[in-house]
């Protein structure tokens, strides 16, 4: 059987093997969520980057630029880090260069990956079903909030391990509790997490309907990954 474990924080990659493994990716306020929401709605690839002038310069090769930091859209950005503007094929056929506070930073802390996908909940069954395809170990690397534990990334962790179970063995502590508090709060997710400090901050925000969608299982069955030139883009 193949083994399965939990990273709670991009700050502790370092304490986890990464060669060999799949490693999912999750930052589900927002980073994730949009992208898998982006590419389901047709735009074409995603080059996610750490920093905020990287990104801003590929508007000269002929990407649309998104940057959020700290919730919103970074000055001279065109759009942010909202799951819902990407709906509708609202951006269908473009190429996006993206930086957010925390998910694209855990992207780049993933490379040395066998194979990195980008996890969230509206793609969850589809990813369960790739993984269990692969025959490799799996990490799930939780972007958190600056460096920080969050509830929500662990949770789909937790879904992630529950729902891996027949093929996949988690030994270690983390990976155990979060499948316990996914079995039992994942019946009521969207309540549960609306304590979370994550959702609060973008209740803050005013942008409720982003976290409805984020919170949202299985609207689509495709499954994002990484290419060797380190673009998102849906797997074949
Ligand atoms: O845009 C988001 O939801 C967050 C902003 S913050 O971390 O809450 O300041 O960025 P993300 O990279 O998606 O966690």
């Amino acid at each position: 059987m193949h083994q399965i474990e939990i990273c709670f924080s991009p700050d502790l990659i370092q304490h986890h093997e990464l060669e060999g493994k799949i490693v999912v990716v999750v930052d589900i306020f927002r980073a994730t969520s949009t992208m898998v929401a982006a590419l389901a709605n047709g735009v074409q690839k995603i080059l996610p980057f750490a920093d905020l002038e990287s990104c801003r310069l590929m508007q000269d090769k002929g990407f649309r630029i998104a940057g959020e930091r700290n919730g919103h859209t970074a000055p001279g950005f065109e759009l942010g880090n909202s799951p819902v503007a990407f709906l509708n094929n609202a951006f269908e056929g473009i190429q996006l260069a993206m930086t957010t506070t925390n998910g694209t930073q855990s992207i780049e802390k993933s490379k040395g990956a066998h194979e990195i996908l980008i996890g969230a909940f509206p793609n969850i069954q589809a990813t369960v079903s790739y993984i269990q395809g692969q025959q490799k170990d799996v990490l799930i690397h939780c972007a958190g909030w600056k460096g920080r534990f969050n509830l929500e990334d662990s949770l789909y962790a937790g879904a992630l391990v529950k729902s891996l179970e027949s093929s996949h063995q988690a030994e270690e502590d983390g990976a155990l509790a979060m499948r316990s508090l996914f079995e039992r709060e994942g019946h009521r997710l969207k309540e549960y997490l609306s304590q979370a400090s994550h959702a609060k901050r973008l209740q803050n925000h005013g942008i409720e309907k982003d976290i409805e969608f984020c919170l949202t299982f299985d609207l689509y069955d495709l499954v994002v990954k990484v290419d060797q030139d380190g673009f998102l883009v849906l797997v074949d």
